[in-house]
Parts: C-alpha cells; sequence; structure tokens
C-alpha cells in the first residue's frame, strides 16, 4: 500500500469571512482561489504541518481546530483536508500567492459559480457556507 501524503489547507473564517489565497502556479490553477496551506512532511501531524505553511505563506501564527468533514484524493497517494483556523498573532500577508482575500458568503457563492476556486476546494463549499453563517462565539 504506498503511503497517503497530506495537504493540509486552512479555512480561517473571522467576522463572517472567509481568507481566500490566489495560486500562481502550476498554469492550470494560476488565478484560482485556494484555502492557504500545503503539503505535510513525513511524520509531521496536519495541525503541525498547517502553523508551519501558514507562517510561511501568510506570516500569522494560528491555532488549529477541526477539520471540514470533506476530504479529496487529489491523486492515490495524496490527500486534502481542511482544518480550521484561527489568527492569533500576525496580519496576513500574500509571501507566497499573488493575493489574498476575504470573502463573504455571496462572495464565496460567486467565485463557485464562476470557476474561480480551485476544483478540489469546491467540495467544501458547502461547509465553508454554514461556517459562514454561523454567530462568531467564544472560541
Ligand atoms: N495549499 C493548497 N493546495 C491545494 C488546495 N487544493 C488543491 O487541490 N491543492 C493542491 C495543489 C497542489 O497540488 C497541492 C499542494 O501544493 P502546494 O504548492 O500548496 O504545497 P507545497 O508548497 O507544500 O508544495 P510544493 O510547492 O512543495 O509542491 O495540493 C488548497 O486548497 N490548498
Amino acid at each position: 500500500m504506498t503511503a497517503r501524503r497530506v495537504v493540509v489547507a486552512g479555512a480561517i473564517v473571522a467576522d463572517r469571512r472567509l481568507l481566500l489565497a490566489q495560486r500562481g502556479y502550476p498554469a492550470e490553477v494560476d488565478g484560482l482561489w485556494e484555502l492557504p496551506g500545503g503539503k505535510a512532511e513525513l511524520g509531521e501531524s496536519p495541525e503541525s504541518a498547517l502553523r508551519r505553511e501558514l507562517r510561511e505563506e501568510l506570516g500569522v501564527e494560528v491555532r488549529v481546530g477541526t477539520a471540514l468533514r470533506e476530504s479529496v484524493a487529489l491523486r492515490h497517494d495524496l490527500v486534502l483536508v481542511a482544518l480550521r483556523a484561527y489568527i492569533e498573532d500576525g496580519s496576513p500577508r500574500a509571501v507566497e500567492h499573488r493575493a489574498l482575500r476575504w470573502v463573504d458568503a455571496d462572495e464565496l457563492r460567486s467565485l463557485h459559480a464562476e470557476g474561480s476556486l480551485v476544483p478540489a476546494d469546491t467540495a467544501w463549499v458547502p461547509e465553508l457556507l454554514v461556517d459562514l453563517a454561523r454567530r462568531p462565539g467564544p472560541s
């Protein structure tokens, strides 16, 4: 059996907005929007990998919360998961992405409808819309 590597992405919601990051590469997804994140190293937990990736990509420190229910097989050896994350320190900057954008539920629906999300991430749209509708509570 091939060991599955995990790509871990962060669902960062604050004030009823979700943070999206615009990819610049590879060509097939250039210009499309994703949840920031990246591949976990061998032996690295998804939570540690997400903290590391968001530090590198956005320059923020996060607390990692629960996982979204859907996971997506990208290839036979690569699985994509999303974890909720909460910024504890720093303001996100597009260190490795073309741009960052905070979107509300309507903007997320529009990006989805116009095909501007990275294809694999469309699996998360229903769950993200639920999170965006939720009243911010003590966390
Ligand atoms: N980070 C991230 N990657 C995603 C998402 N959706 C999706 O299909 N991918 C794919 C794109 C890539 O094939 C892979 C992760 O690549 P990456 O470029 O973000 O990760 P990385 O920095 O660790 O990888 P690399 O440059 O070493 O190849 O997962 C998503 O929402 N976030």
